[in-house]
């Protein structure tokens, strides 16, 4: 349990139609309203965005990533350099992720022993062990405000068998996380794993708040499996965690699954589409998402969004169309930088809803708007 000032995190408002609530997370960073949504910034940067940018769209919290900065510049480089507040310029609240996923996903020849993951760097190929000691290690290394427990992630559909394994442990490296951690100033989240299962995702629930979290992720979703799914998965899972501490669904998601995760009582979500997308010329807006190459936009003056605040919805569709056509740098900044925006006033009207006592309308309406479109 960490010492940061005060409690962890208070509900100040719980919805009267869905279990939707909102909440104060306080850090040594200073705090966040949640639900909130933290854009991905896995090398220490939020991909071509200066952080008084995405400080503008009202991001309270950023996700960086251990697997990336293990292998470069190295964690022991940015902790001489001042940590990951300072080496980056972002000096509102960080989370961490432990590596659990990226070993999975990312890295090449994977092994996993009881001791730890060990595998080869995606980036030269040189062999890389990564224990949970390690992982909290790196973590209180870069000085994030929020550490994650090294979890053994597994892909969906899988044998029963396999994910029993990996849950088991997942729950041995979540004891041996919790054994290192020692800052006082980082709070430490559990992860619960189980796969599809909901008798394997209640047992790892009622271990990991035997052992005491600081808050609690949901991990082991978003990894392919079918939206209804995740959500049936959600359905037992949130609830049954400690409505007095965090709930971090890993990974997501889509515009509509934060609001049906909101629904369910999830606080915290991270997820790369707003500016992966961005990058890629698709642009979140209300009225359903835009593929800023398409000719159609060509001599477009209106903004991507007439209703949004942000600075990217300054440009014409015709400008931003011609950025990408002419492959200038400027093009995937701006509709990333929207699309972060997009993400944070949706979750300023989820908070909104939820005050109102009537998230659970506003859930109904955005189904109706989005079931014609990709949201
Ligand atoms: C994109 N989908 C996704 N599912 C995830 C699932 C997990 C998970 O189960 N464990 C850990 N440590 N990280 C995860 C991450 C990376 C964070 O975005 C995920 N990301
Ligand atoms: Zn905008």
């Amino acid at each position: 349990m960490s010492t940061v000032g005060g409690e962890i995190f208070s509900v100040v408002r719980t919805d009267s139609q869905t279990l939707a609530r909102c909440g104060i997370l306080r850090t040594a960073h200073g705090i966040v309203h949640t639900p909130a949504f933290m854009p991905v910034g896995t090398q220490a940067t939020i991909k071509g965005l200066l952080p008084h940018l995405v400080e503008g769209t009202g991001t309270e919290i950023i996700l960086s990533n251990t697997y990336h900065l293990l292998l470069r510049p190295k964690p022991e480089t940015v902790a001489a350099l001042g940590g990951l507040h300072r080496f980056m310029g972002w000096h509102k609240p960080i989370l961490t992720d432990s590596g659990g996923f990226q070993v999975f996903s990312l890295a090449q020849l994977t092994r996993i022993e009881e001791r730890g993951a060990v595998f080869r760097s995606h980036l030269d190929g040189s062999l890389v062990e990564l224990t949970p000691e390690r992982a909290i290690e790196v973590q209180e290394l870069l000085g994030s405000d929020i550490a994650m427990v090294l979890d053994h992630v597994v892909a969906l559909p899988n044998e029963r068998s396999v994910i029993e394994d990996a849950m088991e442990r997942s729950l041995r490296w979540a004891e041996r996380c919790q054994k290192a951690h020692q800052r006082k100033d980082q709070w430490l989240f559990g992860i619960v794993q189980g796969g599809l299962e909901p008798d394997l995702r209640l047992r790892c629930v009622e271990e990991l708040v035997q052992m005491g979290f600081d808050g609690y992720a949901i991990g082991g979703l978003s990894v392919g499996e079918p939206p209804a799914e995740m959500y049936r998965i959600l359905d037992v899972v949130a609830p049954s965690l400690p409505a007095e501490r965090p709930r971090y669904l890993m990974g997501v998601g889509r515009p509509i699954d934060l609001l049906e995760a909101i629904a369910r009582g999830v606080d915290l979500f991270d997820c790369v589409m707003p500016t992966r997308n961005g990058r890629n010329a698709m642009a979140f807006t209300e009225a359903g998402p835009l593929r800023m190459r398409n000719a159609c936009h060509e001599r477009d003056p209106r903004p991507m969004d007439p209703t949004c605040p942000c600075l990217a919805c300054t440009f014409s569709r015709g400008y931003i169309r011609h950025l990408f056509m002419a492959r200038e740098m400027l093009g995937p900044i701006l509709v990333s930088l929207h699309n972060i925006a997009f993400y944070q006033r949706l979750l300023r009207q989820a908070r909104a809803a939820i005050e109102a006592g009537s998230f659970g309308d506003f859930l109904e309406e955005k189904r109706a708007t989005w079931s014609r479109t990709t949201m």
